[in-house]
């Protein structure tokens, strides 16, 4: 695999991970959808794009689980139905072609799998 030389990570690019800097900050190059003319192009792009959510995904699992800690009453326990809908609603405004329902289903899969971790890592 090619190393990014600054900081280990996949260099841009490879299609392996996204682009880290040390920042904090995740980059991803991602071409414009409609530009996109052939079938390796295009799953090249989705490779990139995903590569970027497997590494969104660990991070927001971390987050969540350190959410489990400080709340009173963490876990599947302490699940929060009003806070799970402000979350969908926020990113349905982001992505209306996906729109409300589609997005519940993929954040209802988000959650549960973060406090399943959550719970599983607590346990030790
Ligand atoms: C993270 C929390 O706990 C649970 C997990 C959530 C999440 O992963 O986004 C949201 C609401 C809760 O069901 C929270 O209460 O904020």
């Amino acid at each position: 695999m090619t190393k990014d030389h600054a900081n280990g990570d996949p260099a841009p690019g490879t299609g392996t991970g996204a682009p880290r800097d040390g920042s904090g900050e995740l980059r991803i190059r991602v071409p414009d959808a409609s530009r996109i003319t052939d079938l390796t192009a295009a799953r090249a792009a989705i490779d990139a794009i995903d590569a970027a959510l497997a590494d969104l995904l660990a991070r927001r699992t971390e987050v969540a689980g350190v959410v489990q800690r400080l709340k009173p009453v963490g876990g599947f326990a302490g699940r929060n139905p009003e806070r799970e809908r402000q979350i969908v609603a926020a990113m349905a405004e982001r992505a209306p072609a996906l729109g409300p329902d589609r997005l519940a289903r993929i954040m209802n899969a988000v959650i549960e799998a973060g406090l399943e971790v959550a719970e599983e890592t607590s346990r030790g």
